[in-house]
């Protein structure tokens, strides 16, 4: 069946019984394809029959499906015309992972980060009623992105507009990890018995003192199921909000499902339609472990068992939460704050170690950096532990809220640089050059995992904020030492002698200079290589004394170029009236694409092959980097 469906809306003569054949098919070839690609296999086989009705009923793409973070719509790729390409998920060249307006109409809005989807469909519902067009929009949101301030500012402003909106709330209990806060419990409807206990109170005060028909209420109340916990739903917080709420409906029964979603198009005004899913639903391993399997690499498929996943150097991550915990032991003051992104930051040992000193305030980037600004301002050193793409989000709490306060606030900056087949929306390719104008800033690179650990002790001492980051994927398995040296703030290594030029590689891709320098070797170039460990404040001394007497300086940084290292340098000797030639090896003016790291560090000219081509052409006179330029820098 889906073979041959061409367009979504043949959906609309199939039967309930054949939707849900066609609901098999598109499992089956979703947990095929992932098997083999990788990719968000649970939060995508949790919405196949909410995918399904919701084309169904949609006259798509005339109307707007706004899916948010996009790690689920799979299904909706499949039912749009990519069955074809879809075997090609998330490799370079082939289809993203994420929605695309660029590779579908069907693809309403470009995403990857969360809680965006109910501002975007306002927004195209704005649209709408400017151009005074009929289309319907709808954002479906899960409960984990539902955790972000944005969703709520978005139902804030939708609730006073009465614009027609459907928002879905697909709510499967989980974020990657267990979803957490306040608003989960009550839209799952598991209050913790304290809550209860206090919301009862207060609700039993305030109903006693409505006039006339306080008392009335009150005996409803207390009738009601489970009492007050009875009493309190969802939907009376999306009521207030002004929406109409609907639900909670069975998100797997298409009977129900379909003609419900029925109903609620023909609405008026902003409608929420509260749908309760499975993370992972249709394949045992995912629904029993839906974290493992919400964005997971090659698996066997017949047993659930993840493909390489034992054995290796340990990851960067791995390295920081082990370090994070051990320095923990010894500094009470240390406490660790995830986005969300409990597994993915490395933070899990932390958290059962320092149960009290552990925070996970949900898909909150923005809340995470004032929150430990707080803290810091009460005398504990928080870190604040971010993939660098999600950090983009709080730059104005970097700036106002820490920065500008000098507050011993740390940035553990994860997946920095090229983080593969998540693509643009999660390459973290922009912070150096966000944070590097900051005052007050420290900011910081390691080139392994041994500087990563004197990277965080050198933070823990400083009493100012400061940031380190570090890349996605296994360090190099180099043997740690048993005590951790911290670093002089703004001193660099010089790691090679060179007389031909000198290369300084801020980061990861130091390792990749020093291989480069080697090759060139071979060809009888003299090449140095400098460790600046510091990207702010810059060792002045030993990248001036460098460029002085080589004259030739190659920069490579796993940064856009606009803005970073590179230009730092350049500004650097720029204001110090320095003579020397400068070439930038770094990221171009544009969006990087998705694809392994290592095809992507070979097509931007960042491994030792690229980097030694760079440094080869410039000290023979060539003025730009080969790489870049057939890369459009
Ligand atoms: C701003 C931002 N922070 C963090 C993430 C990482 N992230 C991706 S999906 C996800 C959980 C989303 O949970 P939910 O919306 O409930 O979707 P589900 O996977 O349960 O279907 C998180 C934390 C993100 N994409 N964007
Ligand atoms: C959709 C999303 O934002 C996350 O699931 C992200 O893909 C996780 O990336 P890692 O696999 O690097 O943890
Ligand atoms: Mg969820």
């Amino acid at each position: 069946m889906l073979k041959k469906l061409r367009t979504p809306d043949e959906l609309k003569s199939f039967s309930v019984k054949q939707l849900e054949v066609l609901a098999g098919e598109i499992r089956e070839k979703i947990i095929d394809t992932v098997s083999r690609t990788g990719g968000h296999l649970a939060s995508s086989l949790g919405v196949v029959e909410l995918t399904i009705a919701l084309h169904r009923v949609l006259n798509t793409p005339a109307d707007k499906i706004v899916w948010d973070v996009g790690h689920q719509a799979y299904a909706h790729k499949l039912l749009t015309g990519r069955l074809e390409q879809f075997d090609t998920l998330r490799q370079l060249g082939g289809i993203s992972g994420f929605p695309k307006r660029d590779e579908s109409p069907y693809d309403a809005f470009d995403v990857g980060h969360s809680s965006t989807s109910i501002s975007a469909a306002l927004g195209m519902a704005a649209a709408r009623d400017c151009h005074g067009s009929q289309e319907k929009v709808v954002a479906v949101i899960g409960d984990g992105s539902l955790t972000g301030g944005m969703a709520f500012e978005a139902l804030n402003q939708a609730g006073d507009q009465q614009k027609n909106l459907i928002v879905v709330l697909n709510d499967n209990e989980m974020s990657i990890s267990p979803n957490v806060g306040a608003l989960s419990s009550l839209i799952n409807r598991k209050m913790t018995s304290e809550l209860v206990v206090r919301i009862k109170k207060e609700a039993e005060n305030f109903l006693s003192h409505v006039p006339r028909i306080g008392k009335d209420l009150l005996k409803v109340a207390r009738k009601a199921e489970d009492s007050l916990k009875g009493f309190f739903t969802p939907g009376m917080l999306f009521e207030a909000f002004g929406f109409d709420y609907v639900g909670p409906l069975n998100g797997h029964r298409l009977e129900t499902l379909i003609p419900a979603l029925e109903n609620v198009a023909n609405l008026e005004g902003p409608v929420l339609v509260h749908v309760v899913t499975r993370k992972g639903k249709g394949f045992e391993p995912a629904e029993r472990n839906p974290s493992l399997f919400h964005g997971v690499g090659p698996f066997d498929k017949a047993t659930g068992e993840v493909r390489g996943g034992k054995g290796g150097p340990a990851s960067f991550t791995g390295v920081f939460g082990k370090t994070l915990t051990a320095m923990a032991e010894k500094d009470e003051r240390i406490v660790a704050i995830t986005a969300a992104m409990l597994e993915g930051t490395g933070l899990k040992e932390f958290s059962q170690r320092f149960p009290q000193r552990f925070f996970d305030v949900g898909i909150a980037e923005q809340h995470a950096v004032t929150f430990a600004a707080g803290l810091a301002c009460q005398g504990m050193r928080p870190v604040v532990a971010l993939y660098s793409t999600f950090l983009q989000r709080a730059y104005d709490n970097v700036v106002h809220d820490v920065a500008l306060q000098r507050l011993p606030v740390t940035f553990a900056i994860d997946r920095a640089g090229l983080v593969g087949a998540d693509g643009p929306t999660h390459h973290g390719v922009f912070d150096f050059s966000f944070l590097r104008h900051i005052p007050n800033m420290v900011v910081m690179a390691p080139r392994d995992e041994i500087e990563l650990q004197r990277a965080m002790l050198t933070a823990t001492l400083h009493d100012g904020p400061v940031a380190y980051r570090y890349p996605r994927g296994q360090a190099f398995g180099l043997p740690l030492p048993d005590a951790i040296e911290p670093f002089a703030v703004g001193r660099g290594e010089k790691l090679r002698d060179g007389n031909d030029a000198v290369i300084f590689a801020l980061g990861t891709v130091c390792r990749e200079a020093l291989l480069a320098a080697d090759m060139l070797a071979g060809e009888g170039l003299s090449v140095g290589v400098v460790d600046p460990r510091f990207l702010k404040p810059l060792d002045k001394e030993l990248l001036i004394a460098e460029a002085r007497r080589t004259g030739v300086v190659v920069t490579v940084e796993e940064n856009v170029r606009q803005g970073g290292f590179g230009s730092a340098v350049l500004e650097m000797l720029g204001d110090e009236g320095i003579a020397a030639r400068v070439l930038r090896i770094g990221l171009p003016d544009r969006f990087v694409e998705q694809g392994t790291q290592p095809q992507l560090h070979a097509r931007y000219g960042l491994d030792a092959e690229g980097i030694a081509a760079g440094v080869r052409n410039f000290i023979h006179g060539q003025t730009t980097n080969p790489q870049s330029r057939a890369s459009g820098a």
